[in-house]
This record gives C-alpha cells, structure tokens and sequence, in this order.
C-alpha cells in the first residue's frame, strides 16, 4: 500500500477563489492532482523507500486511514475511500488465506529475481508484466 498504491493519484477540484501558497496560485476550479505515489517514496519521509522492511512500521504510529498525509492509499477527507473498512479486513484475509493453503512457485525458468516490479501507470496501478504464480499443494 506504501511502495505501491493501487489509486497513485487522488483527485480534487479547487472551489472557492483563487489560492496562493509559497508563490503558486492554484486558480479557482482548478484540477488538482496529488501524487501518493511519490510521497510514498519520498526518502526525506520514507529513509530507504525503495527497501522492503516492514519493521519500518513497528516504531511508528502512522495512521494509513487519512489522518497522517504521508500514507494515504485509501485517500483523505470527505472522499476517502468508502470501500477502506471492507478493504482493511479483506486484503489480510485474502493474502494470508493464500499463503496458508497452499504452496507457491513461479512458472517454470523463472527465478524469484527475475521478477520485474514494473508498474503501469493509469487511474488506478498496475503490475507491467502480470505476475505468473502457480498454486501447488502445501
Ligand atoms: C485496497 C483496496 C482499495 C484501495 C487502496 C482504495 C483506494 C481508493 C482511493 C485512493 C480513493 C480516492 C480517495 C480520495 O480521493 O481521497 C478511492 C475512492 C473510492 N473507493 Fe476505494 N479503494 C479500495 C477498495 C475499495 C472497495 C473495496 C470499495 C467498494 C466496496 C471502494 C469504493 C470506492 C469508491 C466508491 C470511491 C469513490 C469515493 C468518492 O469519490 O466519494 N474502494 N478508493
């Protein structure tokens, strides 16, 4: 949800008058894009953002359900994700159910580096090259 946020790019619409923060002016009505994507590997937020430790977690109270801006995968404010309560419990239930039943490997002739993590990029976020895992019995 941190290194790849399924939506990378929140949406607003700027109401009201025109805006000025630090010599920007975000004109009225304006389409905002935010990038969750990048705050999400921002090394001055997230040290060593590209590194898997799920440690980085254990020390820190950040907040993922729109109350700390530096991980927001389900959004913020009156348009966050209506779906996060639902998604909360289904993901670890999904993934551990998988793990739990049954055994995995990768198709044949290809190493666990080989893997490519390559995103495609669009409304919502996608593996580049799909991921081939094959099912075998635990
Ligand atoms: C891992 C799962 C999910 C992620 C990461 C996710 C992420 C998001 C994000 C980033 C937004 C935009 C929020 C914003 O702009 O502040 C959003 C909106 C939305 N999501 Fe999800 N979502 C997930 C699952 C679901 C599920 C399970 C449902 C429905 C059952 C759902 C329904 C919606 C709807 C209806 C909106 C639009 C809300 C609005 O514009 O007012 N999402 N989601």
């Amino acid at each position: 949800m941190r290194y790849h946020p399924p939506g990378p790019f929140l949406m607003r619409r700027k109401d009201g008058d025109d805006l000025e923060i630090k010599n920007y002016v975000i004109p009225k009505n304006a389409v905002i894009l935010i990038n969750i994507w990048a705050t999400s590997r921002d090394p001055r937020i997230w040290p060593n953002p590209d590194s898997f430790k799920p440690e980085r977690f254990l020390n820190r109270e950040v907040d993922f359900k729109g109350h700390d801006f530096e991980l927001i995968p389900f959004g913020a404010g009156r348009r966050i994700c209506p779906g996060l309560p639902l998604a909360y419990r289904m993901v670890h239930l999904t993934v551990a159910s998988l793990v739990h039943n049954f055994d995995w490997k990768l198709e044949p002739g290809i190493r666990p580096e080989d893997v490519d993590l390559t995103e495609k990029f669009g409304l919502s976020l996608k593996k580049a090259i799909p991921l081939k895992a094959v099912p075998t019995k635990p």
